[in-house]
């Protein structure tokens, strides 16, 4: 029986799939952490978090396996490991994690708690575990709730009472804002109930439209905060534990202050699409700069996510693109360094309109011409990732993904959108922020009055309410699913206009599905955290 362990948190970026390198990165990790007794990593490291289906090819949980039996063979020096991977035993499949020591696989315990709501459908892949007790390490009782496990009383409760003496909790809890505070919070409460320290590991790192933001800390059973990690990057902290006269306690080491507000929002959405680019190998990404807002964000992350040498900004004008647009876009491009090209649409707009024009003869024009400048640029896009291998970010906002205030096959193409879940006021008040760390926005794009540019003096609010206005029905929609009825007390706004924007809500749900993937940061993404039918007559008290 020891006195004194040394825990390493290994908050680390698996990337999906990649078993082997996944398992070098563990050896890797296991190297720099030697001097310790054991080494935690999170949740389903071996294969990263979450697998989804992935988990139903009896190869892939084969492959994670043999690769968890390597790992463990190389436990006869150096760090006992618990890793975390997907475990097959008879007809089940279970969300584990072993411990690996002296050379082999000594323990395993399943999760028990398997999510099953927002963006989780654990319960679609994995069995859930029995209630897991303690694993006896150098004489320790180590409690692993996995994940899930401590955001409810019991699994934590069980081992408590099974003699646990440290809960060592691996995670893979993706980023939405705030959620810090949530964990923070639900870990408290885990080690008042059970009055035992806790090492809460989390991933970190992007998977598709999911940012693991890290995070990780240690509370000890006082209550008192002994760690605390960074947000959105990797880092193993050798944590030093002893035994005292009433339980177990962690030697307070680093506390690293957390990004708050806009700074958090930015680095969530700059690791979302740095990762995406980079664990799907593209060498970089294009994108229309337009002289708005959107577009200049977009490309102010790309540079943030990638360096300005990966990305390059095309203006695409037309006849309606203003002399502004055209100074600011290229301004913005300068104060990024990234490569910018003029591609005038002019001939491809008219193309098109030539050749519909027997059938169109006699129709007034409108919506249908606007669209075709929209796509002519969202062609040209296309075509210059399909010569140089870049990928097309998108830039729709949350707002206008929200009433479908964008065009399909036209600026919304693109392989990924950083923005997707960021409402447009939030967009401005991300251009401030960053600008403040470096002037990259020109000021005017801020300024100015939003428009799409497709006809003569348009401006967004020509078919749009204010956008704070907007913003505060869509998040009484979206994000709180309140009645419109409720929304209409709430705020005082015009019934017609609530009424309205739930109406554009529901019938831009097609639009929505084909949709590229984008960054979560709210509690209610449009993607897996909110699941509307397309086909949908239901309207709020009608
Ligand atoms: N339920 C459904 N299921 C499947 N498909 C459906 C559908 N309803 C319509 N459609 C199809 O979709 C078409 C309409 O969609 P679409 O072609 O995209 O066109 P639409 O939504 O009619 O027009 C685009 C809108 O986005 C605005 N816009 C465009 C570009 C940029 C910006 C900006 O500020 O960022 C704003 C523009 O002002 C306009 O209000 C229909 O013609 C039909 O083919
Ligand atoms: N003249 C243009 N040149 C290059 N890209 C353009 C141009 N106009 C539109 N786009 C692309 O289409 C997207 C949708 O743009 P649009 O101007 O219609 O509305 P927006 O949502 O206000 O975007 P932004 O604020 O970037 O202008 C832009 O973000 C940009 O990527
Ligand atoms: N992987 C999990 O079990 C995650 C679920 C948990 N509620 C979280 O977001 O942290």
């Amino acid at each position: 029986m020891t006195d004194r362990l040394i825990i390493a948190l290994a908050q680390l970026n698996p990337t999906l799939g990649a078993i082997k390198a996944n398992l070098d990165r563990a050896r890797e990790a296991r190297r720099e952490a030697w001097d310790a007794d054991l080494i935690l990593f999170p949740e389903l490291f071996i294969c990263g978090y979450p697998p989804e289906d992935l988990v139903l090819r009896s190869s892939f949980v084969t492959a994670c396996r043999d690769a968890v039996e390597e790992l463990a063979r190389e436990t006869i020096s150096g760090p006992a490991v618990l890793m975390g991977l997907p475990w097959r035993e008879g007809a089940n499949l279970y969300n584990s994690v072993a411990l690996l020591a002296n050379g082999r696989i000594e323990a395993v315990r399943h999760k028990f708690d398997l999510p099953n709501y927002g963006v989780f459908d654990e319960k679609r892949v994995f069995n859930a575990g029995p209630a897991p007790g303690p694993i006896a390490f150098k004489g320790v009782r180590l409690g692993v709730p996995i994940c899930e496990d401590i955001w409810t009383e019991e699994t934590c409760e069980t081992l408590a009472e099974t003699g646990a003496e440290i809960l060592l909790s691996p995670n893979g809890s993706p980023f939405e804002r705030n959620k810090d505070d949530v964990r923070l919070n639900l870990v408290v409460a885990r080690v008042t109930e059970t009055g035992l320290p806790m090492a809460y590991l989390n991933q970190v790192g992007g998977q598709d439209e999911l940012v693991f933001d890290g995070a990780s800390f240690v509370l000890n059973a006082d209550r008192t905060l002994a760690w605390q990690m960074p947000m959105f990057e990797e880092q193993i902290a050798l944590t030093e534990w002893r035994r005292e006269e009433d339980g177990w306690r962690c030697v307070p080491g680093e506390i690293v202050a957390v990004p708050e507000n806009e700074a958090e929002t930015w680095k969530a959405c700059v690791l979302g699409l740095r990762d995406y680019v980079l664990k799907n190998r593209f060498p970089g990404v294009v994108l229309g700069l337009s002289g708005g807002i959107d577009s200049a964000v977009v490309a102010a992350m790309a540079v943030d996510a990638l360096g300005a040498d990966r990305v390059h900004c095309v203006m695409l004008p037309y006849a309606y693109t203003s002399k502004d647009s055209l100074v600011d876009a290229e301004e913005c491009a300068k104060l990024l360094g990234v490569r910018y090209d003029v591609v005038p649409i002019k001939e491809p707009v008219e193309g098109f309109l030539h050749a519909l024009r027997p059938m169109f003869e006699g129709t007034p024009a409108g919506i249908t011409e606007e669209n075709l400048q929209s796509r002519s640029r969202g062609v040209i896009l296309m075509a210059i990732s399909n010569k140089f291998g870049a990928m097309v970010l998108t830039t729709g906002n949350k707002s206008e993904m929200s009433v479908g205030y964008a065009t399909l096959y036209g600026d919304m193409n693109g392989g990924y959108n950083p923005i997707k879940d960021v409402y447009k006021t939030e967009v401005y008040r991300l251009a401030e922020w960053r600008n403040s760390l470096g002037h990259v926005i020109p000021q005017r794009i801020i300024t100015k009055a939003p428009t799409a540019e497709l006809r003569e003096n348009q401006k967004d609010q020509d078919s749009l309410p204010p956008y704070d206005v907007l913003d505060t029905i869509l998040e009484g929609l979206v994000e709180n699913e309140l009645p419109v009825e409720q929304i209409i007390k709430n705020t005082g706004y015009d019934e017609a206009l609530v009424r309205r924007i739930q109406h554009m809500l529901y019938i831009a749900e097609y639009k929505r599905r084909q949709a590229a993937p984008g960054v979560k940061i709210t509690r209610r993404n449009f993607g897996r955290d909110r699941r509307y039918p397309i086909t949908n007559a239901f309207r709020d008290g009608r």
